[in-house]
């Protein structure tokens, strides 16, 4: 099993290169199974996510091929198993994001459950309503969700669905199966996230009507038909917000090009608060840091977009480990997502977790964090074990890294390429 040896202290100087957002890339992945043309999507990442859903469609009949460029071609024509089989989504919750363009081209599905994680229960209630209220039937059998249409229907109907709370993947199955049912869905309490929008772009070039995308209520009028197209996937806002943690925390001057400012409004503001200079530029945004040691910890709550991300909560912290004073950190989207906390200890942070609040206190210019091997338990939480072990004394091992695999593009490569002491050992 893979692990990263990192030899902590060194500041970060250079450029580094945002790469395809892992969010928006999964489902256009999906979205391609909404239509017999071929499809190309650009700037794919180069993730174990990306791989398993590529494997995912191939089982299904579709082809799919992916360049060394980031060029992914997919060609769902042959499609003849609209299937998702358990050993295949098991290791990745993206894969439900099968279920709308299947059950809105082929009329059925049988999409595994996703199997348990580490961050929280992670039902799936809100997708099968959202289903349920264009018209599919579906039940829950021997751990799949069964999807088909009523006997007669040729396709899904649009309908109004009000998600019980705001969901992300819900909200992309939704849009997906929309695309192709017949008459007008409206989604209210939709999300928000930049992915969202990213996807609803690619289905309106693939002849979508879509109206509201980036707002909590999104209007889609079904068509009979969606043709192909080419898309770029967007530049992944958490890899370059945990780009941005790092640089802070170990201090240097580094321009994330293709990084977006616009979609990390939240995080860059409390990274400014902490007194870390971050800055759009042309392309790209650049951070200017002294070190954790001269920052000040910030507290936040985790919220849906545009409001703090979930998936940054766990690089924040490190830097607040790192930083001066006190900072209170409360989780409100997932309801074990501080695992990464018991591992932040070992490496000497002060952290003190009551349900889904952590009190952090920034070890500041009063000592360092010191290196040791810790276990990463999800992808967030292994981001924040390498932004810790940048800063700490000696060396920390991050062990299990096919967590880490999963959502960052070659990010040791990406550390070295500015300067820190990184590598992977087997
Ligand atoms: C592939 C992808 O895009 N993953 C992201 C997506 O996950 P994902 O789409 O799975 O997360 P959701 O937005 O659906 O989850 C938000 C909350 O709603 C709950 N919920 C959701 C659906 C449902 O049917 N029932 C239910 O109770 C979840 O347990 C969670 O507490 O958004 C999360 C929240 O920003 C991010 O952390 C993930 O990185
Ligand atoms: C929780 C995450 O992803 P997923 O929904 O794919 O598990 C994440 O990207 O931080």
């Amino acid at each position: 099993m893979d692990k990263l040896l990192i030899r902590g202290g060194r500041a970060l100087h250079g450029e580094v290169l945002v790469s395809g957002a892992k969010n928006a890339a999964l489902p256009e992945l999906c979205a391609a199974l909404l239509t017999a043309d071929p499809v190309t999507l650009l700037n794919v990442p180069r993730l174990q996510d990306v791989s398993t859903m590529l494997k995912l469609i191939r089982n299904m009949g579709v082809a799919a091929e992916r360049a060394d460029d980031g060029t992914v071609r997919i060609d769902a024509s042959a499609l003849s198993t609209p299937e998702a089989p358990y050993e295949l989504v098991k290791t990745m919750r993206a894969s439900v994001l099968a279920l709308g363009p299947l059950l809105a081209r082929f009329g059925e599905a049988t999409v595994s459950l996703p199997g348990g994680c580490a961050i929280g229960s992670r039902p799936v209630d809100q997708h099968i309503k959202g289903m349920a209220a264009m018209g599919a039937e579906i039940v829950v059998e021997h751990g799949y969700m069964i999807a088909k249409l009523p006997t007669g229907w040729t396709r899904l109907k649009g309908a109004r669905i009000t998600t019980d709370m705001v969901t992300v993947t819900g909200t992309e199955n939704f849009l997906m199966a929309a695309a192709l049912a017949e008459g007008e869905t409206v989604l209210e309490n939709a999300a928000q996230e930049p992915e969202i929008s990213d996807l609803a772009e690619m289905l309106i070039a693939m002849g979508a009507k879509i109206e509201g995308h980036g707002t909590s209520r999104i209007r889609i009028q079904g068509v009979e038909k969606l043709h192909g197209c080419t898309h770029r996937v967007v530049a992944d806002r958490i890899e370059a917000g945990t780009f941005l943690c790092a640089v802070a925390a170990t201090g240097g001057d580094v321009v994330l090009r293709h990084g977006r400012a616009d979609h990390l409004d939240a995080v860059i503001d409390k990274l400014r608060e902490a007194g870390a200079d971050v800055q759009a530029v042309e392309g790209g945004i650049r951070v200017q840091s002294a070190g954790g040691a001269t920052l000040k910890a910030q507290g936040f709550r985790t919220t849906e977009y545009p409001g703090f991300p979930t998936d940054m909560q766990a690089q924040f912290m490190a830097l607040d480990c790192v930083a001066q004073g006190t900072a209170t950190v409360t989780e409100t989207i997932f309801e074990n997502r501080f695992m990464h906390v018991n591992e932040l200890l070992r490496l000497g942070a002060k952290i003190q977790v009551d349900g889904k609040v952590a009190v952090i206190e920034g070890v500041g210019t009063a000592g360092r964090l010191s290196g040791a091997t810790v276990m990463a338990t999800d992808l967030r939480a292994s981001a924040s074990l390498v932004i810790a072990g940048l800063v700490a004394t000696g060396e920390t091992v991050v062990d299990r890294i096919y967590h880490l695999d999963r959502g960052y593009d070659c990010m040791e490569a990406k550390l070295r390429g500015i300067g820190a002491d990184i590598e992977r050992i087997r």
